[in-house]
């Protein structure tokens, strides 16, 4: 049920950094036997350089410049599980037409479950900042309210993450016996 409902659209995760866009989403897709793609990940593989490097060397601007190019690049070809990146969703162009052409979830997770995942590592440049937890926190107030525009919503917490992948399946799955308003293609 669950992969009828996507029918040919691209799943895509959005929600902020450490949320479990990446892990959840490559299971999602072995669970519904669909391709995985990571937006972090082919900017990775097309400019040869990490995330931490593209900040370091051409700016944020240059580096979401980038992440739209590639994410409407991805946009176009499905059924797959696309994870982006935290703050592509906030790109109003990106946002247009993940919401118009994909079937979007948020994972949604508090701000300690957050803060616990992304301390471990110092993989991402925004929380490269003098109160990375508070930074964290601002970018949480800010960017809640749109996250929330997806079309569902599942919360991502410190279970086991085979149980937050098949929460998303359910919940796309409730989609095809008319429990949500998202239309079906
Ligand atoms: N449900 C979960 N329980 C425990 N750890 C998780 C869970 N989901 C994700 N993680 C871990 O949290 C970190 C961030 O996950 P990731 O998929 O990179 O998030 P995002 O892509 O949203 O930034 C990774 O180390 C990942 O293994
Ligand atoms: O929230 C953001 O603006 C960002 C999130 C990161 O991806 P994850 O959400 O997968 O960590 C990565 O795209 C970059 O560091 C910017
Ligand atoms: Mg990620």
């Amino acid at each position: 049920m669950a992969r009828r409902v996507l029918g040919q659209r691209n799943l895509v995760f959005v929600g902020l950094m450490g949320a479990g866009k990446s892990a959840i989403g490559r299971l999602v897709a072995q669970m519904l036997d669909i391709p995985f793609v990571d937006s972090d990940h082919e900017i990775e593989r097309v400019s040869r350089m990490s995330i931490p490097e593209l900040f370091e060397a051409y700016g944020e601007p240059e580096f979401r410049a980038l992440e739209g190019r590639v994410i409407k690049r991805l946009l176009k070809t499905g059924p797959r599980v696309l994870s982006t990146g935290g703050g592509a969703f906030m790109n109003d162009t990106i946002r247009t037409m993940v919401l118009n052409d994909g079937l979007s979830v948020w994972l949604k997770a508090d701000l300690d479950v957050l803060w616990a995942r992304v301390s471990k590592r110092d993989s991402r440049p925004l929380l490269k900042t003098a109160n990375p937890r508070q930074t964290l926190s601002d970018l949480l107030d800010k960017r809640y309210p749109v996250y929330a525009k997806a079309d569902l919503t599942v919360w991502s917490r410190d279970e086991d993450k085979d149980i937050i992948a098949s929460e998303t399946v359910m919940a796309l799955a409730r989609l095809g016996r008319g429990q949500d308003t998202v239309p079906i293609p």
